[in-house]
């Protein structure tokens, strides 16, 4: 049987990757089974959260007993086809074969062209110097006083936070990168009035900030702790407030800030209409796929800011890309500055331990463009999260293991070997999502589903979001319920993107009867009331949201979160999913497994095919 016929029988392929390979067949009979696997496989590895497909480890696409063709004469043979097109370095593809063979990786076309036109425009951005930036000592010298304010300890040690405002100074592309709590949100505030006090002082209008995210949470998270870092920045000595009034107050989606159009995959900005905006942040940046960061670069205007902000150690975007991975392997550690910026900024953060160049940095594309923040601030004496997380970020599973079974870290529980949280801790989890139903107002409700979530690491199977979520409907019920109706007190999760509602994928909602009986399905939103109503049956597509995948609930943070893992091994499993569901604990955290299906998850990566990095080397 032929790898084609194989693959799709076993229920590898999706119909969609099987309808590409057959076209091709129809198209010309004489087409290779090698190249048409290779399309089908290229097809299902962007439906699988990579760039492209890479014949020589097919096994990061599809594992199982699958008796993979030798890379070399796959990749012959490939680009022997008339359906493959093998770009020169500088070529744009402009052939209309339906895949590409670059860096010996098979890519959907359109998929290689965003790649390429991403690191193109990243690199453009990086190499273009701030508008309105700080080149003369004496323009650094003017901001020294305010600078000191911001950062007291800027000249003691390696202060990160520091070096992040001051570089921002002189760079066009940042990459702020850290895990939670390491005050990237309250970095940022002040390197925002540092760029508003520099403005000042060369006479120039304030800039025209923009603050977004990928999700409508995380939009929402950021521009929560936005506020609360600016309410510090008020009552600092030596910060005059009238530069805080010139931050926003609420931070958007990327695709409402960029702008979406009706029917089409195309944004309202795009290089032709760039951003009317000097400084773009960006939080979540790990979430953001291949093509909408492809996009969102070629928006921002030349000679605007933009900084990425996001933790490497979460999980990749559920969409193709693991675009942040790729730029952060071409910007190095982002534990030096450039020997340029050093000098230049030396008056604001004095000598820095390390320079671009010095042994270990490396010559990375990007170095210099990047700042890994490291010391954590959060409180840690009533949740004591940050070994935990570092274990787990390391794959250290005897460490994990023995902190978890330690009992010594305030707020973290171990439920080792429990398989149904819904047994064991029935009511504690009940108990919290009946008081949903029973809450004063909408908002009161919505606020309150935030305390608790139940994270699983699979969809489906006995311990997937979906089995458990009915279980728990039916529970709430008192009886078997028909699929999807909508009852008081049901929490949902949005599905897809309705930019008819406002609604987006992975928003919150919460059935409740109003006065007269009827059904509202309600979501927070920006608005006095805080609140929308929809009826039920006008929603797009949903499903219950009381357990929630931990891909799902990337962005949001709860105060107590319960991860389930799996009673067996599953390839979904990773260290960064671990990491990902533990970090969006706030105050408790209690992980159900087993050591076998933990060092499983430990020792696996969540790895992902792509070009980038190589791209932009
Ligand atoms: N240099 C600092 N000194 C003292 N406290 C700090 C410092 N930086 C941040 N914090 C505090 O640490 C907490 C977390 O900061 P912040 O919200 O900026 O972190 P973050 O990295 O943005 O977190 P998240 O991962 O949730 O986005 C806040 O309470 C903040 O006030």
């Amino acid at each position: 049987m032929s790898l084609l016929d194989s693959l799709f029988r076993s229920g590898a392929l999706r119909a969609l990757d099987h309808a590409l390979a057959q076209a091709l067949r129809r198209l010309d009979p004489a087409t290779p089974d090698a190249v048409l696997a290779g399309a089908a496989l290229a097809s299902l590895a962007v439906g699988s959260g990579h760039a492209a497909f890479d014949p020589a480890r097919p096994w990061l696409l599809l594992d199982g007993t699958i008796e993979w063709p030798q890379a070399q004469p796959w990749l012959d043979s490939l680009s022997a086809s008339r359906w493959v097109t093998l770009p020169a370095k500088s070529d744009t593809a402009a052939t209309d074969a339906p895949l590409v063979l670059d860096g010996g990786l098979l890519y959907l076309r359109r998929y290689r062209e965003y790649e390429r036109r991403l690191a193109a425009r990243l690199q453009g951005i990086a190499a273009h110097p701030p508008a309105a930036g700080a080149t003369t000592s004496g323009d650094v010298a003017a901001l020294a006083p305010l600078f000191a304010a911001l950062f007291p300890q800027a000249h003691q040690g390696d202060d990160r936070q520091a070096r992040v405002a001051a570089l921002a100074l002189r760079r066009s592309l940042l990459l702020v990168t850290g895990g939670p709590g390491t005050g990237k949100t309250t970095t940022i505030t002040r390197l925002l009035v540092l760029l508003v006090a520099q403005a000042r002082l060369a006479g120039a209008a304030p800039p025209r900030i923009a603050l977004a995210a990928p999700t409508g949470r995380a939009a929402e998270r950021m521009a929560g702790s936005l506020r609360n870092a600016l309410a510090q920045l008020r009552d600092l000595p030596g910060v005059d407030r009238a530069l805080c009034d010139e931050l926003p107050a609420s931070a958007s989606t990327l695709h409402r800030l960029l702008g979406t159009l009706p029917d089409s995959p195309r944004f309202r900005h795009d290089a032709a209409h760039p951003l009317p905006v000097d400084v773009v942040i960006v939080d979540e940046a790990s979430m953001v796929d291949l093509p909408l960061m492809c996009k969102l670069v070629e928006a921002v205007p030349d000679g605007a800011r933009l900084v990425l902000l996001g933790d490497p150690d979460q999980l990749p975007s559920v969409e193709a890309g693991d675009v942040l991975a790729g730029i952060l392997a071409a910007a190095g550690a982002g534990d030096a500055l450039s020997v340029d910026d050093a000098h230049a900024l030396a008056a604001l953060i004095g000598e820095p331990a390390k320079v671009a160049g010095d042994a270990g940095s490396g010559p990375a594309a990007l170095a210099g463009h990047r700042v890994q923040l490291q010391r954590g601030y959060r409180q840690a004496e009533v949740f004591h999260l940050a070994p935990l997380a570092n274990a787990v970020r390391d794959g250290d599973a005897d460490r994990t293991l023995a902190l978890l079974r330690g009992g010594e870290l305030a707020g973290v529980h171990f439920h080792e070997d429990l398989a149904d949280p819904l047994d064991d801790h029935r009511d504690v989890l009940l108990g919290h999502w009946r008081e949903l139903a029973a809450a004063a107002t909408p908002a009161d409700a919505l606020a309150r589903a935030g305390e608790l979530r139940l994270l699983t690491a699979l969809r489906d199977g006995p311990q997937g979001a979906r089995g458990l979520n009915a279980r728990i409907e039916d529970a709430l019920l008192g009886r078997t319920r028909g699929n999807g109706t909508p009852f008081h007190g049901r929490l949902l999760q949005i599905t897809e993107n309705s930019y008819r509602h406002r609604l987006f994928n992975g928003d919150i909602g919460i059935c409740l009867r109003d006065g007269n009986g009827a059904l509202v399905a309600w979501f927070a939103d920006g608005s006095e009331a805080g609140v929308r109503g929809f009826h039920p049956a006008a929603l797009p597509a949903h499903e219950g949201a009381f357990v929630t995948t931990v891909h799902k609930a990337q962005g949001s943070e709860f105060d107590a979160v319960w991860l389930q893992l799996p009673r067996q091994d599953s390839r979904v499993l990773s260290r960064e999913l671990v990491y990902t569901a533990l970090t969006r604990a706030r105050r408790e955290l209690h992980v159900c497994a087993s050591e076998a299906v933990l060092r499983a998850a430990l020792s696996r990566h969540a790895q992902r095919v792509s070009g980038l990095a190589r791209r932009l080397a």
